[in-house]
């Protein structure tokens, strides 16, 4: 057993994100070891963000994202701002451009301490979501949980944010029981990749509030890839406008959903709470001394 990988505990609006270094190495964070981290209390986390070594020119990085289940994810909003805080402390750098399975994303440290994610595009088609089945309109999908004749939640947006999201509009977030019903959509047999469920409410034209079930982590204070699917689906089905804050239970996401270039970029804070040393075949850490 070798505890060797640097790592840091940090958060995004409450998302428990691990950060770890991996560069210089060829070894990989293992499922088990992602499990065993989550299973102790003091590194629970949502998702492991592992810095690799760039593959690819003109890329600072190749950054894999593991859920607490030991899943391997496509996106993470939070954690991409996590990885740039982190980056941005040890090189003074801002502008970063990162490899992820979900595709190139770039990212920028504002002057005032802020962190602006270019997640890309979103993607409506439902082979690219994916769903299971066609469906010419992912505004709206067929399907519904709870009595067949007074459904709970239905009809939900479908959209990738370089990972799986559906969308259920709600008069109020706090009115479900997420925990119950998260588990049930995520494995739902529409996604063949499960998906990352969340409740939206309309605010106003500029505001949503959501709550996220996440696939692969369960229910979390924030998902930054939920925020962006919330916006797009609002501002697609004319609920809200392109740019707006987007409130998860650890506080506010400013989205914007670029006209010129379809992009949509997600602004937000990131947190450092401490340091250790993990090993990535088993999960065992120890934790840096205070300085
Ligand atoms: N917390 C994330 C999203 C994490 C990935 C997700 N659970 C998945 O499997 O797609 C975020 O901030 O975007």
């Amino acid at each position: 057993m070798s505890i060797d990988v640097p790592f840091a505990r940090m958060n995004g609006l409450g998302n428990q994100i691990l950060v770890a270094d991996l560069r210089g190495r060829a070894d990989r964070i293992t499922p088990d070891a992602a499990r065993a981290l989550d299973a102790d209390p003091a590194t629970r986390f949502d998702q492991i963000m592992a810095i690799h070594d760039p593959r690819l020119e003109g890329t600072v990085a190749h950054v894999r994202i593991l859920n607490s289940d030991g899943s391997e994810a496509g996106a993470c909003g939070n954690g991409t701002r996590c990885v740039v805080q982190a980056l941005s402390s040890e090189t003074g750098l801002q502008d970063f451009v990162f490899e992820t399975l979900g595709g190139i994303v770039e990212a920028r440290e504002r002057d005032d301490g802020l962190i602006t994610v270019d997640m890309g595009s979103p993607r409506f088609g439902w082979a690219d979501i994916p769903l299971a089945e066609e469906f010419h309109d992912t505004r709206a999908i067929e399907l519904q949980i709870g009595p067949i004749d007074a459904p709970v939640l239905h009809s939900p947006s479908a959209v990738s944010m370089g990972n799986p999201h559906a969308v259920f509009w709600v008069d109020d977030v706090e009115a479900h029981a997420l925990d119950r019903f998260g588990p049930i959509l995520e494995n739902h047999p529409i996604f063949p990749d499960r998906a990352n469920i969340t409740l939206a409410q309309v605010i106003s034209r500029t505001h949503l509030r959501i709550r996220t079930w996440e696939r692969g982590a369960g229910l979390t204070l924030a998902c930054g890839t939920a925020a962006c699917a919330a916006a797009v689906s609002a501002a697609r089905t004319r609920r809200t406008e392109r740019v707006l804050t987007v409130t998860v239970p650890g506080g506010d996401l400013q989205i914007e959903w670029r006209v010129e270039d379809d992009h949509v970029l997600m602004t937000g804070p990131a947190e450092w709470e401490w340091s250790g040393r993990l090993d990535p075949a088993t999960g065992a850490f120890t934790r840096d001394e205070p300085a």
